[in-house]
């Protein structure tokens, strides 16, 4: 495996006597996709909202290359985040939701229509948001993932809702992505949606660590996958 890009180490997150995320180690490799797999409220958008600075870990740290999101000098070259909110204005048109962020972020407005045709979006760049279908706007969401450049993609559920072509378009991507050397962290509740395209997988439940390692390895000891996944179906957040 090559240099880690994320490292993280004893993350916890609390909620008042509640581990959410429980004292979790592990790493992302550079060229490869990693699967973050875990029932409904097994943490993994705890867990992901942690790594990009969005929560305080209660102990534990997680870093990227090496410093914590917040003290990146320039996170949008080192990690583009889709999650689930993406949080734009149905009103404006995707071309100017890519140049106020670029804007922002002291980005070249060139990469708006360097992304824009990576999503193949840019046919349709000048419409508003709202015309958008959902395969359409996760592919926004992407784009604007991208516009930094980055080294890592980290997505939460990027699947949910979408048709099977645009889960067959989405999975290209980001293979293509992790081919050219970056890393990927894709969180999903559902095994087959992962299994095709994944290098690597970390399996979680109540927070804790149940398996990780090359997604092959874990699959040859398909027995017991099947009875931890089987275990992991129908848990979640209405377990005792
Ligand atoms: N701010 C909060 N305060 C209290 N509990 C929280 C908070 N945020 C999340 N939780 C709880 O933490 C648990 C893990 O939630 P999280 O959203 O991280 O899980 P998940 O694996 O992403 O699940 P899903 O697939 O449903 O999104 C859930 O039981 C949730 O209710």
């Amino acid at each position: 495996m090559s240099d880690p890009i994320l490292v993280a180490r004893g993350l916890t997150k609390r909620y008042g006597a509640r581990a959410v995320v429980d004292d979790l180690s592990f790493e992302v490799a550079a060229g490869a996709v990693t699967a973050l797999l875990g029932p409904n409220g097994a943490g993994k958008t705890t867990l992901l909202r942690m790594v990009l600075g969005l929560s305080r870990p209660t102990s534990g740290d997680v870093l990227l290359e090496g410093s914590p999101y917040r003290e990146l000098p320039n996170p949008s070259s080192v990690v583009g985040a889709l999650l689930d909110d993406h949080g734009f204005h149905p009103d404006r048109s995707a071309y100017d939701h890519l140049r106020i962020m670029a804007a922002a972020n002291r980005i070249e407005r060139s990469r708006c229509d360097a992304v824009l045709e990576s999503v193949a979006l840019a046919e349709r760049a000048r419409d508003r948001v709202r015309t958008y279908s959902l395969g359409m706007r996760q592919r926004l969401g992407l784009a604007a993932a991208m516009l930094g450049e980055p080294r890592m993609l980290i997505l939460d559920e990027p699947m949910n809702g979408l048709d099977p072509e645009g889960m067959h378009w989405l999975r290209g991507y980001l293979r293509d992505f992790a081919s050219g050397g970056g890393a990927v962290l894709v969180s999903s509740h559902v095994l087959s949606e992962v299994e095709q395209f994944a290098d690597e997988v970390l399996i979680v439940d109540r927070g804790r660590k149940i398996a990780a390692g090359a997604l092959s390895d874990v699959v040859e000891e398909s027995s017991t996958l099947e009875r931890t996944l089987l275990a992991l179906t129908g848990s979640g957040e209405t377990r005792p």
